[in-house]
């Protein structure tokens, strides 16, 4: 088995949304595919009304096909210290004419604001490793593990694009959508996430390549890309115009800086990535004005690195579960 789905980015490309059908009939809900999480979770009927904010909600009790797993609950925290908690359902579930005919669907009962706030999002689809799922008193499996052992092979992909729709896809590698080579590199699942080592970085063509391991995870769900403290002072340290601006929380630069080189970063056997300049003005700072908050910011306060989106977009990569690898090619 197979299957495909479309993504969605919302405005600065901060998140990707895909449309995903639960129940029956059907409910379709636009949810936020996150491979740094583990819980499937939706807004739901269930939720307090000062909680919704023009999401679409999972009715279970308009579901012929859900029963409610009694006794079991989920709360999740994410590092943004956005949350999230309510009871579970078992239901049928379908993205991109995949379905998973049992799927513990966590139907909210409370969210935070940043929920809220977001309106566009319904809620997330977990696809780290279930060994973090939060569910109580048992955890449940991800979305990814529940379909695996009827996939053609034990693989989803993730095409991201800047500013453009793009696919996940489930069971199959799409040779069409990458240029070049695959190169896998090992995934340490221990922690839940897919975390792996780059062997370093490169800033600009003209910058020497630095040999330095930099772990961290490939995150879906993390807009921006957080990195060493070190490789951050030496991207920055070639714009012109750039600095560390503690009022906005971070590096900025002036958005049209011509000065903003590429950045490459190494994903084994003398592969590099590169991630355009342009990737790199993530959004104006405000609205008048022609500083750009930067799209790489210091991963100092997570404690490992997280290639979010801004990395992820300039890459075609394959979440391989059957062998605990990632593959990264160019597109
Ligand atoms: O929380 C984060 C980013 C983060 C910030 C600070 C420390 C560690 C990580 N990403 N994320 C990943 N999945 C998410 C889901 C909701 C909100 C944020 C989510």
């Amino acid at each position: 088995d197979r299957g495909s789905v479309q993504n969605s980015p919302k405005s600065y490309d901060v998140e990707y949304l895909m449309p995903v059908s639960l129940g029956t009939p059907a409910q379709q809900l636009n949810l936020d595919l996150d491979t740094g999480s583990s819980d499937f979770w939706v807004f739901s009927t269930l939720l307090k009304e000062s909680m919704i904010n023009g999401q679409t909600l999972y009715d279970p009790n308009a579901s012929t096909t859900a029963d409610k797993m009694e006794g079991y609950s989920w709360k999740i925290t994410y590092g943004d210290q956005s949350y999230s908690s309510g009871d579970v359902y078992v239901d049928t579930v379908t993205i991109g004419d995949l379905t998973v005919s049992t799927q513990a669907v966590e139907a909210a009962r409370e969210v935070s604001e940043e929920f809220t706030a977001d309106s566009d999002n319904d809620g997330l689809v977990g696809l780290g490793f279930g060994i973090i799922n939060t569910v109580m008193p048992y955890k449940q499996k991800t979305f990814f593990e529940k379909a695996m052992p009827g996939l053609d092979s034990p693989v989803f992909t993730a095409d991201l694009k800047s500013g453009a729709p793009g696919r996940y896809n489930f069971g199959y590698i799409d040779d069409g959508a990458y240029t070049g080579n695959i190169t896998y590199v090992p995934v340490n699942s221990s922690d839940g996430f897919w975390s792996w080592v780059s062997p370093g970085f490169q800033v600009g063509t003209t910058g020497s390549f630095n040999s330095t391991r930099i772990h961290g995870i490939a995150d879906t769900g993390t807009t921006l890309l957080l990195l060493p403290e070190g490789v951050c002072e030496a991207f920055y340290g070639r714009i012109a115009s750039a600095k560390y601006d503690a009022s906005q929380g971070g590096y900025t630069f002036e958005c049209n800086d011509s000065t903003t080189p590429d950045f490459y970063f190494g994903t084994g056997n003398g592969q590099m990535i590169r991630i355009p300049g342009s990737y790199l003005a993530y959004s104006k700072t405000d609205t008048s004005s022609l500083r750009c908050f930067g799209g790489m910011q210091s991963d100092s306060g997570v404690g490992f690195t997280i290639w979010g989106d801004i990395a992820l977009k300039a890459a075609f990569i394959v979440f391989d579960q059957g062998s605990e690898r990632l593959g990264w090619a160019e597109k």
